[in-house]
């Protein structure tokens, strides 16, 4: 990763961030503070005069100011012209109906680096195949970018560290370049596959953890959600060729532990409510931000479906956001749903063999699926 060095990149580049949500707004921050010209894309017009006079956007970020160098704009087409890099941060999915608007407006060759943690649902897609799919670009030009970024802390300029990943190393290192500054740094990756599926995964977990927490059962519970869900997520992530490694890193583990945490994450705070009692039609209105992993429940489990991945915890929160498991009854399933007898761990294998024991899961399942005339997706 040394070659970073031989990276080129604009004096004061300027960067495009469509969104300005809390995740879009923190980002143009950071973006800032390592030394871009930022213009972020609000739909709203009042939203986008208040970043754009008062350096605030008092919704998402109370309290918090802007740099000067961050402008913004209603208009996107005025947002997009000139743009050296784009990064997008608006809920999943709404990304594809508004790529299909902006498409012929996006300036020829500049890298596009995904914020979101979701998938589409109906299709299964990552951020980065709708980003493909619809704009119809060469993946190198694609980055995602993630790790355990809450916003308020990160727009408080408390150090983080983050990763971004592109099938292209120097499109990797270039973007990881303009992400970073004295309190935010990025790491690179070039498997996109896992760095995204880890941002996905581990919002359902946080969900698990939300509920839990609602119900009232303390920290042995969520230790166990903790541990048994990034099996999940890895198993889940190897076999769709992601790398084990990437999720015990920032893009799995470390935003797992984030988003599990703290009561400023929305997906845990939606759990929290569904265990308090409330329904997932009652969660959905009290919500004034994104939980992604409400909507990424359906096409995960169907994805996990079609691998034969066994994701216990994450079908126990689509049980209770149906409403047909009672918050109460989920401890006892979280952990395995197999009453045939004791399960190996498999945990340590995993370690031990630095993640061959997802890898060869993924390997056996392929290979039982094959044996009983079944195709993965
Ligand atoms: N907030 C956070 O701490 C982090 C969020 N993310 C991800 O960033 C993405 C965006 O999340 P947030 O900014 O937090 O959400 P948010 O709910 O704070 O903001 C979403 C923004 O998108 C706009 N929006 C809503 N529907 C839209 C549509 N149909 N078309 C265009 N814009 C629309 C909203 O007006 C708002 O400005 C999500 O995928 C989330 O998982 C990732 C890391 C951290
Ligand atoms: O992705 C996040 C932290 O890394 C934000 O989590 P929430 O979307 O649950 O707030």
């Amino acid at each position: 990763m040394s070659r970073a060095s031989k990276v080129v990149v604009p004096p004061r580049p300027r960067v495009t961030v469509l969104g300005a949500g809390s995740w879009g707004t923190t980002f143009s921050k950071v973006l800032a503070d390592g030394g871009a010209d930022v213009t972020v894309w609000a739909r709203r017009p009042e939203l986008a005069k208040e970043i754009r006079e008062a350096k605030r956007n008092s919704d998402y970020l109370p309290g918090v100011n802007l740099p000067p160098t961050v402008t913004a704009t209603s208009d996107v087409g005025r947002a997009l012209a000139d743009a050296q890099f784009v990064f997008v941060s608006i809920p999943s999915q709404s990304l594809r109906g508004n790529l299909v608007e902006l498409k012929t407006l996006i300036p020829e060759g500049v890298p596009i680096t995904s914020l979101m943690k979701g998938v589409e649902k109906g299709t299964g897609l990552r951020m980065s195949e709708v980003l493909e799919s619809v704009l119809e670009i060469d993946p190198d030009r694609i980055a995602v970018a993630s790790g355990p970024n809450l916003a308020l802390e990160i727009a408080k300029e408390q150090p983080t560290a983050a990763v971004v990943s592109s099938a292209s190393l120097e499109t990797a290192e270039r973007v990881a370049m303009v992400a970073t500054n004295r309190y935010f740094r990025s790491f690179v990756n070039t498997d996109v596959i896992g760095t995204e599926f880890g941002g996905v995964l581990k919002n359902l977990i946080a969900v698990a953890i939300g509920i839990v927490d609602g119900v009232g059962y303390g920290e042995n519970t969520k230790a166990s959600i903790i541990t048994r869900g990034l099996v999940e997520m890895t198993d889940f992530a190897v076999a769709y060729g992601g790398h084990p490694e990437t999720l015990s890193g920032l893009a799995g583990l470390g935003d797992l532990i984030a988003t599990s945490g703290s009561s400023l994450s929305r997906n845990n705070t939606a759990g929290r409510l569904l265990g308090q009692g409330y329904s997932f039609a009652d969660v959905v209105k009290s919500m004034q931000q994104t939980a992604e992993g409400l909507a990424s429940v359906a096409p995960v489990l169907t994805l996990a479906e079609a691998k034969g991945v066994d994701m216990p915890i994450c079908r126990q929160v689509s049980q209770v956001l149906a409403g047909t498991l009672d918050p109460r009854d989920i401890a006892p399933h979280l952990t395995t749903d197999d009453d045939s007898g004791p399960q190996g761990e498999r945990t340590l294998d995993a370690k031990q063999d630095h993640g061959g024991g997802a890898v060869r899961r993924a390997l056996q399942r392929a290979l039982d699926q094959l044996r009983h005339g079944r195709r993965g997706a």
